[in-house]
């Protein structure tokens, strides 16, 4: 079995607040592997944590075989990261901004050809200021593919997108899975978690509280959706 991340015995703390308790998670080479869990449960941690991007206090990572070290630009490269939050310099144009990215890699893909495919293509000029919230996002994630990765990492995937932007979004994940990229993403829309992922992780208070696939999870709580599932689950009812 390749692993395309091998993380074990996370620890991660702020001050006293300790947010990663041992945790333990592996995502497979090829998969598309869904982190969850409510606000706070400590996901962007995790992923800040497996990039690199945050330090650990305790636990071993390997990402792509190798430590994370986002200054290693040749191993850096093979990892493509959308972050909740892209800032971006003010006053850049999409254009811009693609041929900023694109010279940061060796083999990038022809930006120009893919802008169809996120539905930017009429944009080009536009400045990212004024692109709407979707649009944005749906930016972040071209450039996120900029330099071919084999593994893509997106945190809060499509979050403020209409039902059809998500769908396009999907169907573009979808094909990048198929030509063999791994991809991990977060995201608390549990149709989306169960329309694209393999396998899964529920993260409760900075562990692992189940993982499994869809199919599994759902027999565990015995839910006909992963809304129900999640809801049972994590018995965090509404009140
Ligand atoms: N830089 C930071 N300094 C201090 N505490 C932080 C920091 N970043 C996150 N936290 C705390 O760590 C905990 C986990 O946060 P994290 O952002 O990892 O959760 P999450 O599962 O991604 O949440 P959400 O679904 O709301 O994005 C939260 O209690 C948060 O307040």
């Amino acid at each position: 079995m390749t692993y395309a991340i091998e993380a074990e015995g996370l620890v991660k703390y702020y001050g006293n607040n300790q947010v990663l308790h041992g945790l333990n998670m592996n995502v497979k080479a090829g998969e598309i592997f869904g982190l969850i869990g409510a606000n706070g449960a400590g996901k962007s941690t995790t992923i800040d944590c497996l990039l690199g991007t945050k330090k650990l206090d305790q636990g071993t990572v390997k990402i792509l075989r190798n430590s994370p070290n986002p200054k290693q630009k040749s191993h850096f490269e093979q990892i493509g990261v959308q972050f909740q939050e892209s800032a971006f310099q003010n006053g850049l144009t999409v254009k811009e901004i693609c041929e900023i990215t694109h010279s940061l890699y060796k083999n990038p893909i022809d930006w120009r050809t893919k802008l169809a495919d996120y539905q930017l293509e009429h944009h080009v000029r536009s400045s990212i200021s004024t692109l709407s919230g979707g649009e944005r996002q749906k930016l972040c994630i071209l450039l996120a593919t900029m330099g071919q990765p084999k593994l893509l990492v997106l945190d809060e995937l499509t979050t403020g997108l209409d039902p059809i932007a998500r769908r396009q979004i999907w169907n573009n994940l979808r094909r990048l899975n198929d030509e063999g990229v791994t991809i991990l993403l977060t995201s608390h829309d549990m149709h989306e978690i169960e329309t694209l992922c393999d396998r899964i992780l529920l993260l409760k208070h900075g562990n692992v509280f189940m993982e499994g696939t869809v199919q599994e999870v759902l027999s565990k709580s015995g839910a006909k959706s992963m809304d129900d599932a999640y809801l049972q689950l994590t018995g965090e009812g509404i009140r």
